[in-house]
């Protein structure tokens, strides 16, 4: 078990969020993580990826870490390869090769060289996926990382997503909508504070 979740609580203020979640995932599982804005989606994976502290509970999380946060953390003054750069000095890459057919994949590669003040929502949510999965890690945390896609590139993403799951590599989705579910190897719907596993095949209707 690559990532176990057990027990987490987490309130801000009086304001309880997260009461009992628990959730479990394995190498090679997509899991899909749905709830209703303000369910506390992004408080749970901002704890999975230890940028939040729970007030109760354990994370159990073994291997390298890519963090989709759901909102971009972009330079605005920099191009697109400056934050490749910069992320490959953070994670000491030897080569770019995995961003490129990332950048290719995504249809990014035109906008290179673009200071990311120039570049539109969903192209920004595009760089912000290149960076998550750039140097290939087994754990992915992702929040709403189809948000803004263009059909397409929403169609491209589950490719890479399905890869990501060939390859071994763990994959948390979260999304406040829950279509495409039989995509997902195991899906949760966090209510209550709560993650209810709910069967994939039922999902779909
Ligand atoms: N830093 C914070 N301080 C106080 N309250 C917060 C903070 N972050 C989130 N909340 C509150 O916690 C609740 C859950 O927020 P969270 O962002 O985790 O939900 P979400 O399921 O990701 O929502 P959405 O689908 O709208 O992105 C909301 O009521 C939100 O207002």
């Amino acid at each position: 078990m690559v990532l176990t979740v057990a027990h987490v609580a987490k309130s801000y203020g009086s304001r309880s969020v997260l009461r009992d979640a628990s959730l479990r995932a394995e190498p090679g599982q997509l899991v899909g993580v749905v709830g209703e804005n303000g369910a506390g989606k992004t408080t749970l994976l901002r704890i999975l990826s230890g940028d939040l502290r729970a007030d109760a509970g354990t994370v159990r999380l073994d291997g390298t870490l890519g963090y989709c946060p759901q909102h971009p953390v972009l330079d605005e003054e920099l191009t697109i390869r400056q934050h490749l750069r910069l992320f490959q000095i953070a994670h000491r890459l030897s080569r770019l090769d995995r961003a490129d057919n990332l950048l290719q994949a995504l249809g990014l590669a035109a906008y290179d060289q673009q200071p990311v003040k120039t570049l539109s929502g969903g192209t920004r949510q595009k760089l912000n996926l290149v960076l998550a999965l750039m140097h290939d890690p087994e754990v992915l945390l992702l929040d709403e990382p189809y948000q803004g896609f263009d059909w397409d590139t929403y169609l491209r993403f589950w490719d890479i997503a399905h890869e990501l799951r060939t390859a071994g590599r763990t994959v948390v989705i979260v999304s406040h909508l829950a279509y495409d579910t039989h995509r997902l190897d195991a899906l949760y719907r966090l209510s209550d504070g709560r993650l209810h596993p709910v069967p994939t095949t039922e999902a779909q209707r």
